[in-house]
């Protein structure tokens, strides 16, 4: 099987770095925006009988979304022998659960339809605490891989003394998986969510560790509120300006400037989602996560 690779817009760094490390070509795919904003894809180097990649991370959903079907159903017309998505960050994941009368379940329409028109799927650290597989959230060819190794890998080097600290206990699996990785203390706190903005913190008792330097770890930083307030709780606790990590940096509402304001020793992502704090590279992991050829 010959894999190609194509990038949707802003994805074009990471489908290069992937390409690179599993020899296979790059093609080309544009994105024209009419003035009324409507999309129009077209597929500069069509596949030909090959299996074709697209790039495409899933921050800002509704408006990448629907390009996205149509370049993988342009493929599939121009030849492509099968078409997979690597959607480092996927979108929808939150909204598991009809949390009031009426809402949509959005992760388990968003995963089906992707379904429909891709073969297979990699995405990275899915907000999967309350779902047991991607194909509960409607994904059958879905698969996700952990970017724990790449984030214990840079922290190892660049904080001496670390103390991982997840948020909210549904972070202890992955927060714990990455202290292990570097033999480092990890510890939970406890948040309630009132609102898209409205968080409570509760950190545990940290006296346990003088001299540790705090990493706050998060999967997902959107408004930032949550680590927000365990910035204010940290402060309180007499602890020093906390490293904050995420892999999926989405920073809504201004986080980051927010975030340095409120005193961090650092914020850092991974490259899911590029931007100025995305300094873990996540290629060589999900390199290694897609199909033989
Ligand atoms: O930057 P923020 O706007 O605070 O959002 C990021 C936080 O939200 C998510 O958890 P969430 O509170 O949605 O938890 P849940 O999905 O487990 O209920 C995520 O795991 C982060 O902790």
């Amino acid at each position: 099987m010959r894999h190609v690779v194509y990038a949707m817009p802003g994805n074009q760094e990471l489908a290069d770095a992937l390409a690179h490390r599993r020899r296979m070509a790059r093609l080309a795919l544009e994105l024209h925006r009419f003035p009324d904003g409507e999309g129009l894809v077209r597929v500069e180097e069509p596949p030909v009988g090959a299996e074709a990649i697209i790039v495409c991370t899933l921050d800002r959903p509704d408006e990448k979304t629907l390009p996205l079907l149509m370049a993988a159903d342009t493929l599939r017309e121009l030849g492509a022998g099968s078409v997979g998505l690597v959607a480092p960050y996927l979108a929808y994941l939150r909204q598991d659960a009809r949390f009031r009368p009426g809402e949509a379940v959005s992760s388990g329409i968003f995963g089906r339809l992707l379904a429909e028109h891709f073969d297979w799927q990699v995405t990275i650290d899915p907000h999967l605490h309350r779902l047991r597989s991607l194909t509960e959230a409607g994904m059958p060819q879905g698969r996700a891989i952990s970017a724990a190794p790449a984030l214990a890998g840079w922290l190892r080097e660049r904080v001496e003394l670390p103390l991982l600290i997840g948020p909210d206990e549904e972070s202890a699996p992955w927060v714990e998986s990455v202290a292990a990785l570097m033999s480092a203390p990890a510890v939970v706190a406890t948040k309630r969510r009132f609102g898209d903005r409205k968080v409570q913190v509760q950190l545990p008792d940290l006296s346990n560790w003088p001299g540790h330097n705090p990493v706050l770890l998060d999967d997902i930083i959107s408004s930032g509120h949550t680590l927000l307030k365990s910035i204010e709780g940290l402060r309180a606790l007499g602890m020093p300006a906390p490293w904050c990590v995420a892999v999926h940096g989405l920073f809504a509402d201004n986080a980051l400037e927010r975030l340095r304001v409120a005193g961090v020793a650092g914020v850092v992502t991974t490259n899911s989602v590029p931007g100025e704090t995305a300094r873990i590279d996540l290629s060589e992991l999900l390199a290694a996560a897609l199909p033989e050829h």
